[in-house]
């Protein structure tokens, strides 16, 4: 399902109905909007589309308004339907209210309010689809595109339940937002996201590390100018680009506050208005933002805006660290071996047996990027036979240089000095590496300059 925007407009008026499809095309430019002129076409056309939204005369020739609310509330009742009509009756509206219309307009009514009913009424109808799948398809707990994660490699249960609720929520209008340490997998799970929702259509992602309010909105709406002789040149956005595809918004706690204001306008309302222009276009596309902060300290520091944090927390997917996954490595290795003998035109070598052992508390600070890079080094050092395991056992040494605490690195004379000598050792080399400034000293020591000036004189 994508979003809930198909109405039918329904009257025997050709040039009201021409009216009022060009005025809600100019009000509600993400609907899709088709007419029917003759009541006997309104079955047939509910069966071959699937709308979400038909807006009804009351008084036509062969079928009444009436009776097709009935017939469309008991055969779609996930569509709604608004009544419009000449008929200024309190009775016939109550009426048809109660017989399951969503709404009641007099055709002499303002059009404003019945455009913004109609957005309503779409976004209430995309809700409640959008909710209904996502209960149905999680509570399947079966793959039905198994295919669309073929990139992502693993057997960590996390994971696999992360893979089913994506493909729950991957239809759904609302925005994903995949956090997760650099190297976790966050771009492949927005291409599977494209792969389940809209494959067919463009992906196009954008990197917002380090940019600009002026830039982002060239990038994301594009622009408009007029020159002086009147003729105007555009300059297309990625949301004029990526059409009804997927824009993956890479980095999004980096996005300055103003450019976030322009984005949680483009997810609100679906529409965006290119620089220079002053005509709202609609979009079509999904978007998915990713980051590796953490969203809600920014925000508690001022750096990113609650409406927007809430709206993209709509669906969230939190994907852990390769330390915590570490039942995948193996996989991951000779997935990676294959990958850099392919790239490399090498035979594939083997992966020595014991590596993941011996990789067991390493932390991977870079995750799938550093494993990656190991691997492919190893692959370019190897014989050809076995994987070179250099580069891995350089990274678990400089890892442990990290971790060695100082008390490591002392070593002692066979007979023990006192604690007065090691003590008074230890201050004399302070001092001396601090030119005898006993504010630094006292500060490489741990103590206080009092403590350290007390020590001195009473050495003395
Ligand atoms: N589960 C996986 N199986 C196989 N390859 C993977 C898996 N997850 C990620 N990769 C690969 O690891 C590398 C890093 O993944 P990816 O770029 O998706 O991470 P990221 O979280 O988006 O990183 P960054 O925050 O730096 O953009 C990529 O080459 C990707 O193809």
């Amino acid at each position: 399902m994508k979003l809930a925007r198909n109405i039918l407009l329904v009257d025997d008026e050709p040039s009201w109905l021409r009216s009022l499809a060009i005025t809600l095309n100019r009000l509600v430019p993400e609907a899709k909007i088709d007419t029917c002129v003759d009541s006997r076409q309104v079955d047939n056309r509910l069966a071959l589309n699937d709308y979400a939204l038909v807006l009804l005369d009351l008084t036509m020739p062969f079928h009444s308004g009436e009776t097709l609310l009935e017939m469309i509330r008991s055969k779609s009742p996930k569509t709604r339907v608004i009544i419009v009509t000449g008929v200024n009756e309190v009775d016939t509206a109550v009426r048809c209210i109660k017989n399951g219309a969503y709404d009641y307009f007099i055709k002499t009514d303002n059009v404003d309010d019945l455009a913004r009913t109609v957005r309503r009424a779409l976004e209430v109808v995309g809700l409640e689809r959008n909710y209904l799948m996502i209960k149905e398809r999680f509570l399947s707990r079966i793959l039905h595109q198994p295919q669309a994660f073929n990139n992502i490699l693993t057997c960590e249960p996390a994971l696999l339940d992360q893979f089913r609720y994506l493909e729950a929520v991957a239809m759904s209008p609302e925005p994903i937002l995949i956090s997760g340490e650099s190297g976790t997998g966050k771009d492949e799970f927005a291409k599977s996201c494209h792969q389940l929702s809209c494959a067919d259509s463009p992906f196009i992602n954008i990197n917002l590390a380090g940019i600009n309010t002026h830039a982002f909105e060239l990038q994301v709406f594009g622009q408009m100018t007029t020159h002086d002789d009147g003729e105007v040149c555009a300059k297309a956005g990625a949301l004029h680009h990526v059409k009804d595809g997927l824009l993956y918004l890479n980095e999004i706690g980096s996005l300055p506050l103003a450019a976030q204001a322009k984005l949680i306008d483009v997810i609100e309302h679906k529409q965006y208005y290119p620089v220079g222009s002053d005509r709202p276009y609609p979009v079509n596309c999904k978007i998915i933002a990713s980051t590796q902060d953490d969203l809600l300290s920014l925000n508690r520091k001022g750096k990113f805006r609650s409406d927007l944090l809430y709206r993209l927390k709509s669906h969230k997917i939190n994907l852990p660290p390769l330390r915590e996954r570490k039942l995948d490595l193996s996989m991951l290795i000779n997935h990676f071996i294959n990958l850099a003998a392919n790239e490399m035109g090498l035979a594939a070598p083997q992966q020595p047996i014991n590596l993941t052992s011996q990789l067991a508390d390493y932390d991977f600070p870079g995750n799938l990027h550093e494993l990656k890079g190991m691997v492919f080094d190893g692959v370019s050092r190897s014989d050809g036979i076995q994987l070179n395991i250099t580069p891995f056992m350089e990274a678990i040494n400089e890892g442990n240089i990290g971790a060695i605490k100082p008390q490591d690195l002392i070593s002692f004379p066979r007979e023990l000095p006192t604690l007065a000598e090691v003590s008074q050792a230890l201050i004399d080399e302070a001092m001396s590496r601090t030119a005898n400034n006993q504010t630094a000293a006292a500060r490489m020591l741990g103590i206080s300059q009092s403590a350290l000036s007390r020590r001195i004189t009473k050495e003395k």
